[in-house]
């Protein structure tokens, strides 16, 4: 399938996990696809493997806590494909710790990249689909988090309970312009983002035993999300999270 032919989607922390997985999908689905990450390398070796299949993609190095890579962000892949059509902020970091034990600079660390990276990245992209008159789709990665409680992760669930509302009053805004923005809510996926704690003793099967799919998630699980939220067949749904969790929000 090509639902995505002619579009150009930027992805950012898209060098693995959840972010690699839609950018890889993306790319499938005949969309340019804009590969980025903190390390160059791993951004060239990600767009390359879009490119051997057949797809079209580059890599371009942006840390999205700060503002001048996120604009370098813009420019080039402005420069390459001359526009920009869907964006998705994926860009997160997680820190496990007791709430009564985290340092302000764990928070702001947090917040740089989840909240910061996430609202800058999507005023950028609002700002050139609106001067390019033709709409587009931003996507938010959120979480679960944004709704249930979790402990020793207060630090991180506060900045996907941010994004939530950010992604409403964004969606508000825009939709003068034809701009979707949504989220996805994603459970509990297997990425290295929570590696560090799913390797203690005994928690990756009491994890699973929490879903009531039977199993944690796999990045592949939320691409299919990401291409429907990037594709005209969302262009009625806006402001809204779709969650995408094996069913952890229905208990
Ligand atoms: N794995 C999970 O269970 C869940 C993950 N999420 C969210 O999904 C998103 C992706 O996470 P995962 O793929 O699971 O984790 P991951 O750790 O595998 O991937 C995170 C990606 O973000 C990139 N990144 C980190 N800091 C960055 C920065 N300053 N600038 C640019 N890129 C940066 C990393 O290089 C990596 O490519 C995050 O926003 C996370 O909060 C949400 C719910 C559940
Ligand atoms: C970091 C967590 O393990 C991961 O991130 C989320 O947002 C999910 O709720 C998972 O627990």
């Amino acid at each position: 399938m090509s639902r995505l032919a002619g579009k150009t989607a930027i992805v950012t922390g898209s060098t693995r996990g959840i972010g690699k997985g839609i950018a890889v999908r993306y790319g499938r689905e005949g969309a340019n696809v804009i590969v980025s990450g903190t390390n160059a390398e791993l951004c060239e070796e990600v767009a390359e493997s879009i490119r051997r299949e057949g797809g079209s993609a580059i890599g371009i190095v942006c840390d999205v806590s700060d503002l001048d890579q996120i604009n370098r962000l813009y420019d080039k892949t402005l420069e390459k494909f001359g526009e920009i059509n869907i964006v998705v902020n994926n860009a997160g970091i997680a820190i496990f710790q007791p709430f009564i034990e985290v340092e302000p600079e764990t928070v702001r660390k947090i917040w740089n990249v989840n909240l910061f990276g996430t609202f800058f990245s999507g005023q950028r992209a609002a700002k050139e689909m609106i001067r390019q008159g033709k709409g587009g789709k931003i996507i938010n990665m959120s979480s679960i988090s944004e709704e249930v409680g979790t402990a020793d992760l207060t630090q991180y669930a506060m900045t996907k309970g941010g994004i939530k509302i950010m992604t409403k009053c964004m969606a508000l805004e825009l939709a003068q312009y034809g701009i979707n923005v949504n989220a996805i809510g994603a459970g509990v996926i297997d990425t290295d983002i929570s590696m560090e704690e799913f390797s203690k003793p005994g928690m990756r099967e009491e994890t699973v035993k929490r879903i009531p799919w039977g199993r944690m998630g796999e990045p592949e699980d939320l691409a299919g999300t990401a291409v429907f939220l990037a594709h005209e067949d969302s262009d009625y749904v806006t402001g809204t999270t779709v969650y995408v969790d094996g069913g952890l929000l229905a208990m």
